[in-house]
């Protein structure tokens, strides 16, 4: 005895739409799905592209949201900001999982297919670029992969000629009262600022006196976590290169796993991890 299959359409599910706009249409899945083109016949050269996809829409929010977020610091309304940076903490929280999917690709299966990526590398990632711009690493010679691409190019100097996150936040301890020495008076943001004894003091108050700062006290936080979880991926990426390629050189011509460990050095927001210490 069977019984009848149930059928969605008898509670009033839409079944047609041929008129109306879908789930597809409103996705773009045709353009999404359709931006897969493996190079080679290699099993896992499809995970590959995937994963790296996957990261850079993520990136793509991630971006949205610093911006989001320093335009408020800058407006002295930080509240929306700490739920932004919280889910900016989030997504990187979820790149960081997203490395024990490509952790399944042995060293033979990515020799597979590695020749096909030629010079590529994700070392020529803008939007990788553009993150790290935003909150604060800037070296202009990160720019020269981008030369080719005008408006790349146009995109991440633009973010070169503003104050990064990091800047925003010490430029509200300032507008706070807070003495941060001549970075009140900044005009050029192209490079990585020095760090300052002044800020580290500013920092220092606000975590002894939280209740009086709390802003001030509740944006440190959010900062912290968010170059946490930053220094994870940037970990968990060196170790994974490390277990698939070993030492060899990169595609995109640095010394490849030795290069990430330097970059581990790297802090986006020094005075903060430093304050720690005089607590
Ligand atoms: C098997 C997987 C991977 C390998 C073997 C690998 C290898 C490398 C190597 C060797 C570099 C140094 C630059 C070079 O000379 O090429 C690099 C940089 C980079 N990779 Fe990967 N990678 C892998 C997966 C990923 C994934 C999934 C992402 C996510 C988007 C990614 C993003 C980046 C970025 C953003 C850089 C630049 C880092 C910086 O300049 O600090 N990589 N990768
Ligand atoms: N740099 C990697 C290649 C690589 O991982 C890659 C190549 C093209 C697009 C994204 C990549 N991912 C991260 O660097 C390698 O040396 O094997």
């Amino acid at each position: 005895m069977s019984t009848k299959p149930y059928n969605p359409a008898d509670e009033g599910a839409e079944m047609s739409f041929r008129q109306k706009m879908s789930y597809t249409d409103y996705l773009r899945l045709d353009d999404v799905l359709k931006a897969q083109s493996p190079l080679s016949d290699a099993h896992d050269e499809l995970l590959f592209i995937i994963q790296h996809q996957t990261s850079e829409l993520w990136m793509k929010l991630a971006i949205h949201e610093i911006r989001s977020a320093m335009d408020a610091i800058r407006g002295d309304t930080p509240q929306p900001a700490f739920k932004m940076l919280t889910r900016v903490a989030r997504i990187f929280e979820q790149l960081n999982n997203a490395w024990d999917v490509l952790r399944t690709m042995t060293p033979s299966e990515y020799t597979e297919f590695r020749n096909a990526l030629g010079q590529s590398s994700g070392f020529q990632s803008y939007q990788y670029r553009a993150i790290e711009f935003l909150a604060g690493n800037r070296n202009t010679a990160m720019l020269g992969p981008h030369s080719h691409r005008p408006d790349l190019l146009a995109s991440l100097e633009d973010i070169l000629s503003r104050p990064s996150l990091y800047d925003e936040a010490l430029l509200l301890l300032s507008r706070n009262g807070f003495d941060i020495g001549d970075e009140a008076n900044r005009t050029n943001w192209r490079e990585t600022r020095a760090e300052n004894p002044k800020v580290m003091e500013a920092w220092r108050a606000v975590y002894a006196a939280p209740g009086k700062h709390w802003d001030l006290y509740e944006l440190a936080e959010k900062l912290v976590d968010f170059e946490d979880y930053f220094r994870r991926w940037r970990f968990n990426h060196v170790t994974t290169v490390e277990r698939v390629i070993g030492f060899k050189r990169g595609t995109g011509g640095t010394s490849g796993t030795h290069y990430l460990k330097k970059m581990l050095e790297v802090e986006l927001f020094p005075e903060l991890w430093r304050v720690r210490t005089v607590l």
